[in-house]
């Protein structure tokens, strides 16, 4: 776990050995207490370098042993005596230094980084502070608003920031632990009490009170309910404020809130959530260590609507040549300069060069013919997305991968039009495509493991969270969606206002409530998909819009917006009123009051007082009912899956968890009473209905979430 040797007659060198990362295990902080005493006691041993194999100095503790009885050396008093040690200790920081592993090197008398190495404090985003006395040491040695912003974001600062900051004494670009021996060498007798951190007065701005005033406001808005960058706060304002000794003592105190609370443990099932979908798999039995994908070097897009221009950006900016095709002149000269814009906009962020010059922009659909890659992002229309497959079957190689953007379309339908259904495959991006993180990679039944893994590593080159999920309507995310949003719609039919649902939606740490986030995105885009589907059209008979569809309840509230021309935001009307078309401050709608009124009195509908827990259930339990019913059709392969869908794609509170972890948070046994007790009182929605997996958890003993794959293998098998 941490090796030691006697370097250059009088460094003793502990390199930390625990793969991937060097986590801090138990097993480590022995070894680094053992390591460090051995060093200590050796009289030809001067001084001490920490380092770590690999090329990784630390990321941290083990976040593994979080959720079991902690053993093993406690961090505090390791850091401390490594601080108080009589010979000098340099971190050689190579690759990382996180969380633990930043505060094991604040704990040495100096830091040495590569000039690549990354730094940071991500505690926050497990839901927890750096409770290792990083919160006290930090803003010592960098001053409190630097600290503030590092240890409230959880940021990771490269190593020329660092050295700005103060945060580390020299940067290398050689052999990082040569460079630490021999500095080793230079310091081993010099006088220590000046680099002892702890020792520091906490140097604050004269305006202090007013600082963590504005940074604490801030912080209350932007953590939509998170407690741990509150508590981030509060410590550093410890450090500022009281004694070294009192302030660590105020970093016990929040650090013990934090480290057994629910917000933390659902923050770091999501932290291997993201990276269990990584390892994804097909009912076929093809997965992702036995899969290879082909490498990508020239793509293209088809359409350059908002969709098309996200993804052709986000290719660019990767460093992929595009071929981007519009087929009407004056819809490709607008791309053309919108995408130019974004482009800019982005390289001036980012301080690098627009990648302006990757993307050929094209009228014609010809000049995809020798890409590797295709991503179709026309209008949401199977029959035109259908000729643009079979065109691009016609044009391009045989061995081009055809993907569709489609947001719920059949990709077996797509695939059908091609000479190769095996190189097709779904990659729907969510709107901004070049900013939103997530990728839901969908494979049809003729789909290849071949086609799966190629667009799964796309999305990872171009930053992306990919996620693979079977073929069915709207796929995970927009299929979980459908009863979120129908039991938003129904709440109103029977009493709820856009404003009411909206608060307790965003009180439970949703971005925006249900109905803004129509608003926003438009209402026409989910009516067209009605009227194609069917369903927006009044009853053949009476001519008025019906609340029942196929023996199940329908709520036409949007059709009836929507033929208002009420399309949300872009109108300057919808569930909201807004000052202008565009304006995005969406203010109450007496209107829109009276049209419920007079809907519910023309059908006959009694209002009811809904409270604040019929909305987050009825919401909340119905999607969450869809999510186990994707998990027994196969659709995704875990609860993982749909917890990163809804986290990246659908702004669902990271501190939750995701639906699926929600739901296991609250209980199973709960969730299932409240849906047969809202399916009792409406019988005619088939989505408050528990599904036949959410019962067969209940009844196997509610076993944790890591182990629902087991019980979900044995409902698919008697299917
Ligand atoms: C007593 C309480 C004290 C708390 C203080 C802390 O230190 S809390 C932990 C703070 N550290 C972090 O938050 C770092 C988390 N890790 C990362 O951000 C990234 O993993 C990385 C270190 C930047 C490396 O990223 P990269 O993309 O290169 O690899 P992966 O993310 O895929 O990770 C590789 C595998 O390593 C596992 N892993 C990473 N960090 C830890 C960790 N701190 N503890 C345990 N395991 C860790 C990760 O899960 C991957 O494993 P797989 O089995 O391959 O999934």
């Amino acid at each position: 776990m941490a090796q030691y040797t006697r370097v250059s007659g009088s460094v003793g060198l502990i390199t930390l050995q625990s793969p991937p990362v060097n986590a801090l295990s138990a097993a480590m902080r022995q070894g680094i207490v053992d390591m460090m005493q051995r060093a200590l006691s050796e009289p030809e041993v001067k001084s001490v370098v920490i380092c770590g194999q690999n090329g990784i100095f630390c990321g941290g503790a083990d976040i593994k042993e979080f959720g079991g009885q902690m053993s093993g050396p406690p961090l505090i008093p390791m850091i401390h005596a490594i601080e108080a040690a009589s010979k000098p200790v340099v971190a050689a920081i190579e690759g990382i230094a996180l969380g633990g592993g930043l505060e094991l090197a604040l704990g040495c008398h100096y830091r040495i980084a590569h000039s690549k190495a990354r730094v940071g404090l991500p505690e926050v985003t497990l839901g927890l502070l750096p409770g290792a006395g990083g919160s006290q040491r930090l803003p010592r040695l960098i001053g409190v608003p630097a600290a503030l912003d590092l240890i409230t974001t959880g940021r990771h600062v490269t190593a020329a920031e660092a050295l700005k900051f103060g945060l580390v004494d020299q940067i290398t670009d050689h052999n990082t632990v040569n460079v630490a021996v021999k500095f080793a060498q230079r310091v081993a007798d010099q006088p220590l009490d000046a680099r002892r951190i702890s020792t520091y007065p906490c140097l604050c701005p004269s305006d202090v009170a007013v600082l963590f005033e504005e940074v604490m406001q801030r912080v209350r808005r932007t953590a939509r309910g998170a407690i741990a960058p509150i508590a981030c706060v509060q410590a550093v304002r410890a450090a500022a404020t009281l004694p070294y000794n009192q302030g660590m003592e105020r970093e016990r105190e929040l650090m013990a809130t934090l480290f057994t609370s629910g917000q933390a443990r659902a923050l770091q099932y999501f932290f291997f959530a993201q990276r269990a979908v990584g390892r994804w798999s097909m009912p076929s039995g093809a997965r992702w260590d036995t899969s290879k994908p082909r490498p990508v070097h020239k793509a293209a897009v088809i359409g350059l609507g908002t969709m098309g221009r996200g993804i052709t950006v986000a290719l660019a900016q990767a460093g992929f040549s595009v071929v981007a095709v519009e087929t009407q002149e004056k819809q490709l000269m607008e791309a053309k300069q919108a995408i130019s814009g974004m482009l800019e906009r982005g390289a001036k962020r980012r301080g690098v060069a627009p990648a302006l010059d990757k993307i050929n922009y094209g009228r014609n659909i010809q000049s995809v013919a020798d890409v590797d890659l295709v991503i179709e992002a026309v209008f949401e229309d199977m029959a035109l997305k259908k000729k643009v497959f079979q065109q691009l079957s016609a044009v391009c190689k045989p061995s081009t991968f055809l993907c569709s953007n489609t947001s719920g379309l059949d990709i077996d339908q797509l695939a059908c039009q091609t000479r190769n259904p095996e190189l097709v495959v779904g990659m729907h991006f969510f709107a901004p495509a070049h900013v939103m993180k997530l990728l839901e990679v969908v494979y049809g039944p003729k789909s290849s493991p071949l086609a799966v893994a190629t667009a799964m590593q796309l999305g990872k080159k171009i930053g992306k969270v990919s996620v693979a999920v079977g073929n069915c309507r709207g796929f995970v995310g927009n299929r979980m969606l459908k009863p979120y949003l129908e039991q938003a719609l129904f709440l109103l039919e029977e009493g709820a206002t856009p404003e009411f649902v909206d608060q307790v939606l965003e009180e439970f740490g949703f971005a925006m409530g249900v109905f803004r986030m129509s608003d926003l995105s438009g209402l026409d885009v989910g009516w067209k998909v009605r009227m194609a589907d069917g369903l927006a059209m009044p009853d053949p008979t009476t001519g008025q819009p019906t609340r029942l569809r196929q023996g199940r309840r329908y709520s036409p509230l949007g059709d009836l917006l929507c033929e208002q021309g009420r399309f949300g935001q872009k109108t300057g009307r919808g569930w909201y009123q807004y000052d202008k078309p565009g304006s995005q401050v969406a203010k109450p709608d007496p209107w829109l009051h009276s049209f419920l009124d007079e809907y519910r009195a023309r059908h006959a509908l009694v209002a009811h007082r809904i409270d604040h827990q019929e909305v987050l259930e009825r919401c909340l339990y119905s999607m969450i009912n869809e999510g186990f019913r994707i998990l027994e059709d196969g659709i995704a392969a875990g609860p993982e899956d749909i917890d990163v869908i809804y986290v990246f794609g659908y702004s669902w509170p990271r501190h939750h968890g995701g639906p699926m972890f929600y739901a296991a948070t609250v209980g199973l046994n709960k969730v299932l009473e409240r849906l047969e007790h809202y399916y009792q009182a409406h019988p005619d929605v088939p989505s408050l209905q528990p599904c036949h997996l959410l019962r067969k958890l209940v009844a196997s003993g509610r076993p944790p979430i890591q182990k629902w794959r087991e019980v979900i293998k044995k409902v698919r098998s008697q299917l």
